[in-house]
């Protein structure tokens, strides 16, 4: 017979929520682990109201609405964040690019799959940039190959130049995005050119991709602080994102690229730039240095932004910001969103499946709160 949560799902004369939470704690004490207490459970400030076996399996694990997530998104703290957020995983681009050693092409291939099949319908697969710049993905053209076939998501890719641009599409990519900086010390040493040198090269590229329809994001870096400038002007966010927006980008990403953002200065950044774009046209992208993304993405939604860029397990970092940690784990943001009983489609138990393939090739241990959490205390997500 199989127990605990998996009896739930499994074993149909297993139906008493108080037979499963009885078999999950005593599963657990067998292992000399600690479980909840009932109690602790119900009192749990997002889980509260639910039963046991909800919260530890269902509850974290869904984005099922229920009534008590009705509830919050009537209350006026609430009441603006939008009912879907599309998640952008970036993990197999942004969150490897920084690594020292090259991860095989066929690892990244199927951590791109296992993402598809957590319920992530973009996920930005690789780039198409200088290897000497970035070595880590300079088997772009080979990590493209081995998701073709992979139905279900979207999988654009960064292009730097119209080099790049011809390059992803000869390989068959068919979303493309490029990246600019709020900060001229950080297009330097980035991408080797001020912000107009390179606004010119991306208004080429966009207008190449434009003649083959092919979709463009546009990314600008830096949009709170900069590495080496510090604070960065909401005015010269402002001023990049309507200039990505005049050329035909379709979606802008404004990036926290070394995670100093706090809701006291994103929120007049995005002030600034919903001025100049449509709100329904931009993205955040956090990292998570000092512990304020998720913070910074509550406030993005409350303003009325619905999509996020996150990377599994908080893989990243940034090549040109010393310090900088990695971009906002998706399994946060999905737990988040999953408490505000805001829908993504993700399921959570195998895109935690997804950070643990990664984590394991990498051998180090997950930077995502969530997946940690859920990892040590719902044992069927670790024995999974
Ligand atoms: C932009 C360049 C290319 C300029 O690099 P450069 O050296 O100024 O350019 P270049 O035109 O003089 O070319 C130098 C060499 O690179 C080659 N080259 C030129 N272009 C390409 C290309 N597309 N693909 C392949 N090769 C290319 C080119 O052919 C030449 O090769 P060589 O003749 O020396 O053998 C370079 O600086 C570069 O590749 N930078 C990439 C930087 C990067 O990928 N950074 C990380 C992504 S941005 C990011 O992470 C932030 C974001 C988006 O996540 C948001 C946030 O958090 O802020």
């Amino acid at each position: 017979m199989s127990t605990g949560v998996d009896a739930l799902e499994t074993n149909h004369s297993v139906t008493s929520k108080s037979q499963v939470y009885d078999i999950e704690a005593q599963n657990y004490m067998n292992k000399g682990r600690h479980y909840p207490s009932r109690s602790q459970i119900h009192q749990h400030p997002i889980v509260g109201t639910l039963h046991p076996h909800i919260c530890m399996s269902d509850r974290h694990y869904s984005t099922q609405y229920t009534d008590s997530m009705t509830i919050n998104s009537q209350h006026k703290l609430l009441g603006n964040i939008p009912r879907y957020v599309k998640i952008v995983e970036v993990g197999p681009r942004d969150g490897l690019q920084n690594e020292k050693e090259i991860v095989p092409t066929a690892v990244k291939v199927e951590l791109i799959k296992m993402l598809v099949n957590s319920g992530l319908q973009v996920v930005e697969a690789t780039s198409f940039v200088s290897p000497k710049w970035v070595p880590q993905l300079a088997d772009a053209k080979d990590v493209i190959e081995g998701i073709k076939g992979v139905g279900g998501a979207r999988f654009p890719v960064l292009t730097p130049n119209l080099k790049g641009l011809e390059a992803a599409l000869a390989a068959g990519v068919k979303e493309v995005a490029v990246f600019s900086a709020a900060s001229e010390s950080f297009s330097r040493s980035n991408i080797n050119c001020s912000i107009e040198e390179s606004l010119a090269r991306y208004r080429e590229v966009a207008s190449a991709a434009r003649k083959v329809s092919i979709p463009i994001r546009g990314y600008i870096s830096c949009v709170v602080g900069c590495p080496m400038e510090g604070d960065v002007h909401p005015s010269k966010v402002a001023f990049v994102a309507e200039e990505l927006l005049k050329m035909g980008c379709d979606e802008i990403s404004l990036g926290d690229t070394i995670g100093v953002g706090t809701p006291g200065s994103v929120i007049p950044m995005i002030e600034a730039v919903k001025k100049v774009v449509p709100l329904e046209k931009l993205a955040v992208h956090f990292h998570d240095t000092y512990g304020q993304a998720l913070s910074n993405i509550l406030v993005s939604l409350q303003m009325g932004i619905s999509v996020v860029d996150s990377s599994v397990s908080g893989l990243g970092g940034c090549p040109y910001a010393k310090g900088a940690t990695g971009n906002v784990a998706t399994e946060d943001v999905v737990y988040m969103l999953n408490g505000l009983g805001v829908k993504t489609n993700v399921d959570l138990r195998k895109l935690i499946l997804a950070g643990d393939f990664i984590r394991k090739h990498l051998g180090r241990p997950s930077e995502s709160k969530a997946a940690t959490a859920l990892n040590k205390t719902v044992f069927c997500a670790s024995k999974l």
